[in-house]
């Protein structure tokens, strides 16, 4: 397998984001744009009373992955959930979901990761659509050379396939990885993708370039595998995200993302006046967020 090179390294810095959050953005910042099909990664670290209160998303995913404590959910439907460390929320928003997420109570810091995926033309209008894994039920999968083992979240790893189904091909994986170990994650040359370090350090890619916690490591498009080293007395866990492009347009006007300026501006109506999958946002008010 020939292995791809990392063309962009970006730290990512603490900034405030919702209602008195702070995130460490990744994809979405001025320097990690146009990666498609991924508009946004932040890794979150939120306590009440902060948070992410009321507010909606149309044509896209959100994938909120806990590293530590737990978020509540409430949408205008009346569901409500927990994730908890470990656990996954897939939620394919659709035609449109009117939400929040907040720290669960009793909680001290809570750390996590939310991606934002863009949906395909086709999908975007679609019913929204929840999938949710408790960390129990996530699937592992060993790694070459007895290197350490990967959380399987989308995406095939080592034979292992993930249970969440994607509307368009994608692996989501995070990975631990011992000290002073060397392998090669498969990812195809078709996808964009990149890596984003959480703790330690390792060295990524043909040339090597090390990568240490809240950096993103954006990959070239010359190979179909990723080789990962670690040294002696530093274990590393880093995510890969990587996805086939849609390769359609991204007209994004805060939570909602579709491809032509006027379904934008019919979006923002459709949220004013409560209809086409708003219906349900009509004066609707979480009990967490509010
Ligand atoms: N429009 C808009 C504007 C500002 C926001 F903060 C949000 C938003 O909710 C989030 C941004 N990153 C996040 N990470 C984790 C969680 Cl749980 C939520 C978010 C949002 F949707
Ligand atoms: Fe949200």
């Amino acid at each position: 397998m020939a292995t791809r090179t990392v063309v962009k390294s970006v730290l990512s810095r603490a900034q405030p984001e919702g209602d008195g959050a702070t995130v460490r953005r990744s994809i979405g910042s001025p320097m990690l744009r146009n990666l498609d099909p991924f508009l946004l990664l932040d890794e979150v670290f939120v306590e009440l009373p902060a948070g992410f209160p009321d507010h909606p998303h149309r044509g896209f995913e959100t994938v909120t992955y806990m590293i530590d404590g737990s978020f509540e959910h409430e949408d205008f439907t009346g569901r409500k959930g927990r994730i908890d460390s470990g656990d996954i929320q897939w939620m394919r928003a659709g035609r449109g979901i009117l939400h929040a997420e907040m720290p669960a109570e009793g909680t001290k810091v809570n750390h996590g990761l939310q991606l934002w995926v863009n949906l395909p033309k086709r999908a975007k209008m679609a019913e929204p659509l929840y999938q949710e894994h408790t960390s129990a039920e996530l699937p592992w999968a060993d790694l070459p050379n007895a290197a350490g083992r990967v959380k399987v979240i989308a995406g095939d790893a080592f034979g292992v396939k993930a249970k969440v189904d994607t509307v368009t091909p994608m692996m989501y994986q995070h990975f631990f990885v011992e000290d002073g170990k060397a392998f090669d994650i498969p990812i195809l040359s078709t996808f964009t993708a990149f890596i984003y370090v959480l703790t330690g350090h390792a060295t990524f890619g043909a040339t090597k370039v090390r990568g240490e916690a809240h950096t993103t490591l954006v990959l070239g498009s010359d190979g179909d595998a990723l080789t990962v080293e670690t040294e002696p007395g530093i274990k590393c866990d880093f995510v890969v995200i990587a996805g086939e492009p849609i390769g359609e347009p991204i007209i994004q006007h805060g939570p909602f993302v579709m491809t032509t300026r006027d379904e934008i501006i019919e979006t923002i109506r459709d949220f004013q006046f409560g209809r086409n999958g708003f219906e349900n946002a009509v004066n609707w008010h979480s009990s967490i967020g509010d």
